[in-house]
């Protein structure tokens, strides 16, 4: 049964902090049993008090990276994390035209919870061209959705408004993630291709561990399709997985703290058709 073991792969940036980035992604790729690998576009010096310094890595080793996993792995899906800046977008959505890895989860990180920007704003554009119409999902936060399309989220209406708008755009399948908004419960709005909608709600944690959340979240919908499970499912068991995550808290730094990532899932997410 040779390469019949689910294979995923995170393309992102490092947080050597652990708790984000390439860091959560692979924790979570290995929580959820899935085999997991990564290709690095820029490295961060990050702790749980913020990031402290940020370097990209050169366009022709992330092509090295992609050569090197294409030639010998069956990737069954992949996600994109911090790209740094329009070179390094360019550069992985050329090589994600040229290899087979499987359904794409575009994870439009622009800046960190604690306000160091991951993206410079000019290769915003590029994302909305040329990156998004590869996904089969985007995973954006409130303020993502925001830079994204060029207006204020705030309502439930706006979040369902917003997610009608990037579909648009051309990625089929949207959840516009409700963890940086002032409700009581933890709300994300998924849209489906086929015109499927709902809400997925747990109750809001009170804790300064939020570090990594959406990654975490889109690390675990990307093991979930690299095993072969459902759409659907995938996001559903992602908010099952960041709830679990957060709630069995752990300590860890001084600052914002790191999700559990060995955390178990239980069944504690509401869905609410529409
Ligand atoms: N305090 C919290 N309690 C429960 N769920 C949360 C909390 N903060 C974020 N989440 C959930 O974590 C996931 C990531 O959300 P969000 O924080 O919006 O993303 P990001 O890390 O990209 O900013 C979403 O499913 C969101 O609902
Ligand atoms: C390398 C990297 N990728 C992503 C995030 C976003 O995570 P958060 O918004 O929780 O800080 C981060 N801080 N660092």
């Amino acid at each position: 049964m040779i390469n019949s073991t689910p294979q995923v792969v995170t393309i992102a940036g490092s947080d050597s902090g652990g708790g984000a980035g390439i860091q959560a992604d692979l924790k979570t790729f290995q929580a959820r049993q899935a085999f997991g690998m990564s290709i690095i576009v820029a490295l961060t010096a990050q702790n749980t008090y913020g990031v402290q310094s940020s370097l990209p890595i050169a366009s022709d080793f992330i092509d090295s990276q992609f050569n090197s996993l294409a030639e010998d792995f069956s990737i069954k899906a992949a996600k994109t994390g911090m790209l740094a800046d329009t070179e390094h977008v360019l550069t992985v959505v050329e090589n994600l035209k040229k290899v087979e890895f499987g359904p794409l989860i575009v994870d439009p990180v622009m800046v960190a919870k604690g306000g160091h920007q991951l993206l410079e704003y000019d290769a915003v554009q590029t994302i909305k061209e040329q990156l998004l119409p590869l996904a089969v999902v985007v995973t954006p936060n409130l303020p993502e959705a925001e830079i994204l399309l060029g207006k204020s989220i705030t309502t439930d209406r706006d979040m369902i408004e917003a997610a009608k708008s990037l579909q648009a755009l051309g990625t089929k399948n949207i959840v516009v993630k409700g963890g940086h908004s002032q409700n009581k419960e933890a709300s994300d709005f998924v849209l489906l291709e086929n015109g499927e909608s709902f809400w997925m709600s747990t109750p809001r944690i009170k804790t300064p561990n939020t570090h990594g959340t959406g990654d975490t979240f889109s690390a675990c919908i990307a093991a979930e399709l690299a095993k072969g499970t459902q759409l659907k499912e995938a996001i559903v068991t992602g908010k099952e997985f960041i709830q679990a995550a957060i709630s069995q808290e752990i300590f860890v730094g001084h600052g914002h703290g790191p999700t559990n990532h060995w955390a178990q899932i239980q069944n504690s997410v509401t869905i609410h058709e529409r």
